[in-house]
């Protein structure tokens, strides 16, 4: 398990490319065969990836830098499926997930394992001190919201699917967010919410293309070249926002002191600097 703190906004004017990519990108959670995790001292979010290898079955164990008998002793965990379909075992139970589609372990679940055929399991963790019950939210029986227009390139469907209204949880807010062909901005007019840490995992981005995606404080911000199926930690003072050079979707997720979606502070286009 990686360990990184957190930094305080005025680091960033003196963070160069590597240094910038070094504490918010995470650029290779999926490797074949692996579970690999990404401890963040951000709200303490744990990113992961899950790459079963055929007939493989690939458990998800506490780690040493955890301090618990099993992974979400007290913590809960979100779970989408990348390429799929595949299967999460939770406590001896199966839940076949396809592309998109998402799995919530409540907090004292002791056993979770992951099996597919090179599905990537992407994983989000925040620590948890109620345990609310285990639960699918399916792509395909999820309503979107309809956001964007095609004048300001961001004709975009977001899913919910770990929040108050769905699938209950402790801290986790967590979602899907896909581009329309031919959009390519998301989350502009861009925000922050001071009460949350953000991570966006972006999916569905041809090799060759990239994300560039805004962070740091709306009136100070920075970029990092993003590609497909890597992630970025958005500490709660930085803005979260990218344009890609083709259309994509990605993974939202939140963690911290509240779970209202619509709490965030608006920072107008022409504000950014
Ligand atoms: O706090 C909420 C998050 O930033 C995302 O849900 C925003 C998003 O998916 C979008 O505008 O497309
Ligand atoms: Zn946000």
């Amino acid at each position: 398990m990686e360990n990184r703190h957190a930094t305080h906004p005025d680091q960033v004017p003196g963070f160069d490319t590597d240094a910038l990519r070094a504490h918010y990108l995470v650029p290779d959670l999926f490797a074949p065969g692996e579970i690999r995790t990404v401890h963040s001292h951000q709200d303490r979010v744990v990113l992961g990836g899950a790459v079963p290898g055929p007939g493989q079955v690939l458990e998800l164990t506490a780690e040493p830098a955890l301090r618990g008998e099993f992974f979400c002793e007290r913590r809960e965990l979100g779970v989408i499926a990348l390429g799929g379909p595949g299967t999460v075992i939770a406590d001896g139970t199966e839940h076949r997930l396809e592309h998109r589609d998402c799995l919530y372990v409540g907090a004292g679940t002791r056993e979770v394992a992951f099996r597919g055929d090179g599905t990537r399991f992407y994983l989000v963790s925040a620590p948890a001190h109620a345990a609310h019950p285990t639960r699918v939210a399916r792509h395909a029986d999820t309503e979107p919201a309809r956001l964007g227009a095609q004048v300001t390139a961001n004709v975009r469907e977001l899913r919910k699917y770990v929040h108050p209204a769905g699938i209950a949880s402790d801290q986790l807010v967590m979602g899907v967010t896909e581009l329309a062909e031919g959009s390519v901005w998301n989350t502009m007019p861009a925000h922050t919410h001071d009460r949350r840490t953000e991570c966006y995992l972006y999916f569905d981005l041809p090799a060759e293309h990239r994300v560039l995606h805004l962070l740091g404080e709306p009136g100070e911000t920075r970029h990092l070249v993003v590609g497909d199926e890597q992630a970025v930690i958005s500490p709660s003072w930085s803005v979260h926002s990218g344009a890609g050079t083709h259309r994509y979707g990605f993974v939202w997720a939140m963690a911290g002191e509240n779970q209202s979606f619509d709490d965030m502070d608006h920072v107008a286009v022409a504000e950014l600097r």
